[in-house]
């Protein structure tokens, strides 16, 4: 089984540390989200894993070997680091062709990855011409091509449109089912919601967490109940009284922490408070993101060494 492995990268541009300590591991089987703030060191670590950055220090492997090591790269791994880099008077056909031949691979695979893509006629258009939603399908087109075990996209979400978003968000769920290692860099969280089942999250080139999305959103919720009744003082005094630690929200709105929604359920019941909603509280995955980014980010904006 294919994995990404990066393992202590350090790599400094002049005074700028753009990676610091950065590792991780890319399992296959599910999409990993790659997230954090501009300047976080999310490009800089694919470049370091395709070798096309060097980093001072640490590894960066794929499928146990480093990139310059792998004799038909794309049969190994696929990426699209930039979608606007590419020929523009070429065809996205012969673009795609010529890539090809030169990794050895049949002319067929073409036609499937242009099928794959959904790129279909415009692909005998010159590439030049293309919106940016085309490009990132034709980058995924070539990264497709050599059917690599491993996948790294950046920002493969940037110029779609919504439908383009659902067909990018598919297109991962099913290549991770196929049982590869996928790796996908966002700035906004909420593209992966749905998506992703980890995350790595980075904030100046190192990693503040890397978990499965579920325990991210459970922590983020912090157990926290929301309630809703018409007898506010009643239901705050049994609560408290009950050991939960209870805030006001709104009107007639509070958050609970301690007790379980079905815990809160009984005890009003028993004493005949009325309630119109007792729900456990849910995060969103972009709230969890900005609490454990909050940092990074002061940093940056402070005028830091790792801000742009
Ligand atoms: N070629 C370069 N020369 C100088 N500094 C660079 C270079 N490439 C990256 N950096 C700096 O390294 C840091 C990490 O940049 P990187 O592009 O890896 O971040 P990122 O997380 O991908 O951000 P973004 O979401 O904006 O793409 C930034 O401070 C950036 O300015």
């Amino acid at each position: 089984m294919t994995t990404i492995e990066v393992d202590g990268l350090r790599k400094r541009f002049g005074p700028t540390l753009a990676l610091d300590g950065m590792s991780f591991t890319v399992r296959p089987g599910h999409v990993t989200g790659f997230v954090g703030p501009n300047g976080a060191g999310k490009s800089t670590t694919m470049r370091v894993v395709l070798g096309l950055d060097t980093a001072e220090e640490g590894t960066a492997l794929i499928g146990g070997r480093p990139y310059r090591s792998l004799s038909r790269p794309l049969s190994h791994v696929g990426a699209l680091l930039d979608a606007a880099a590419l020929q523009p008077s070429r065809s996205a056909r012969d673009h795609l062709l010529w890539l090809a031949r030169s990794q050895g691979l049949p002319a067929r695979r073409v036609n499937e990855v242009i099928e794959r893509t959904g790129l279909g006629t415009a692909a005998r258009r010159r590439a030049g011409g293309f919106s940016l939603g085309m490009r990132q399908r034709l980058g995924i087109a070539a990264a497709l091509l050599g059917d690599p075990a491993a996948i790294m996209l950046d920002e493969p979400f940037n110029g779609l449109d919504p439908e383009g978003i659902v067909w990018m968000r598919d297109l991962l769920a099913e290549l991770a089912g196929q049982g590869r290692a996928v790796l996908v860099s966002s700035h906004l969280m909420s593209e992966l919601q749905d998506t992703a089942a980890r995350v790595v999250v980075v904030g100046r080139g190192r990693v503040i967490a890397d978990t499965s999305v579920a325990e991210l959103l459970a922590t983020a919720s912090g157990g926290r109940v929301t309630l809703r009744t018409s007898a506010v003082p009643e239901a705050a005094r049994l609560l408290k009284e009950a050991g939960a630690s209870v805030n006001a929200l709104d009107g007639d709105a509070l958050t609970v922490t301690g007790p379980t929604a079905e815990e809160i359920v009984a005890l009003l019941g028993a004493h005949a408070v009325p309630f119109s909603e007792v729900s456990s509280y849910r995060a969103s995955l972009e709230e969890a993101y900005m609490e454990l980014t909050r940092d990074a980010v002061e940093y940056r904006a402070t005028g830091s060494e790792t801000g742009r």
